[in-house]
C-alpha cells in the first residue's frame, strides 16, 4: 500500500482561535498542514502572508505545506523559507520562468512543487517532471475554500501517475486541493494521489480528528 498524507487547510480554520487549531493538527494523523496564501490578483482572494506563517511555524510540528497563490511567486520563496515553509508550491500559471523558480525553492531547502488551474492539462508537467517533488492538481478553482469538487481531476490524477512513472520519477507527490471528501477521497488515492488536502471537510466536520483519521483510511 502507498502511503497516504492528509493536509488539512488552514484556510477553513478559527483565525481567532488559530493557536489551539494548529494544536489540534498537532495531535492528529495529518502529516502535513496546507497554508493557502493569496494576494488578491492571480486569484481573486486575499488571505494572509508571512506573520500568520510565521505565527503558525512556532506552534505546528507538521510539516507546513504552502501552497503560493500569487502572482511573481519567485520573489519571495526565500522568505517563505525563512517564515517556515517546507513544501512550496507554485502555479505553472503564475511562472513564465517555472523551472528557475523549482531550483530557487530547491536552493532555499524546500521541497519544490508546482500546481496547475483545473483549465490547465497534465501535459504541461512533461518537461519539468524530472525535476518536481510535488505536482498539485487543483480540483477546484484556486481563490476559496468549500467549492465543490471538479470530477475531471481524478482523470488527470491518473494521467500524471503514467507519466511520473514514465519519466521514472518514482518520489514524485501527487497532491489533490479543493473540495477533497469522502465522496472521493478513496477515487483519488487509487488514482495515484499521495497527498490529500481538505479544507472545510475538516473544519467543519463535528470531530476534525477524526475526521482526518477517516480521510486517511482510504489507503488501508
Ligand atoms: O487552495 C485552495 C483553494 O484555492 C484550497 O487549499 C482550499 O482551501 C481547500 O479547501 P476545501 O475545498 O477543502 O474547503
Ligand atoms: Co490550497
Amino acid at each position: 500500500m502507498r502511503n497516504l498524507i492528509i493536509a488539512p487547510s488552514v484556510l477553513a480554520c478559527d483565525f481567532l482561535n488559530i493557536g489551539s487549531e494548529v494544536q489540534m493538527l498537532n495531535e492528529s494523523k495529518a502529516d502535513w498542514i496546507h497554508i493557502d496564501v493569496m494576494d488578491g490578483v492571480f486569484v481573486p482572494n486575499i488571505s494572509f502572508g508571512f506573520p500568520v506563517l510565521e505565527a503558525i511555524n512556532k506552534v505546528a510540528t507538521k510539516v507546513l505545506d504552502v501552497h503560493l497563490m500569487i502572482e511573481k511567486p519567485e520573489q519571495y520563496i526565500t522568505t517563505f523559507a525563512k517564515a517556515g515553509a517546507k513544501v512550496i508550491t507554485v502555479h505553472y500559471e503564475a511562472c513564465p520562468h517555472v523551472h528557475r523558480t523549482i531550483q530557487q525553492i530547491k536552493d532555499a531547502g524546500c521541497l519544490a512543487g508546482v500546481a496547475i488551474n483545473p483549465g490547465t492539462p497534465v501535459e504541461v508537467y512533461q518537461d519539468i517532471i524530472a525535476d518536481l517533488d510535488l505536482a498539485l492538481i487543483m480540483s477546484v478553482n484556486p481563490g476559496f475554500g468549500g467549492q465543490k469538487f471538479i470530477p475531471n481531476a481524478i482523470n488527470k490524477t491518473k494521467r500524471l501517475a503514467e507519466m511520473a512513472a514514465k519519466a521514472g520519477n518514482a518520489s514524485l507527490k501527487i497532491e489533490i486541493d479543493g473540495g477533497v471528501t469522502m465522496a472521493n477521497a478513496a477515487d483519488l488515492y487509487q488514482a495515484g494521489a499521495d497527498v490529500l488536502v481538505a479544507g472545510s471537510f475538516v473544519f467543519a466536520s463535528k470531530d476534525p480528528k477524526a475526521t482526518i483519521a477517516e480521510l486517511l483510511s482510504v489507503a488501508n
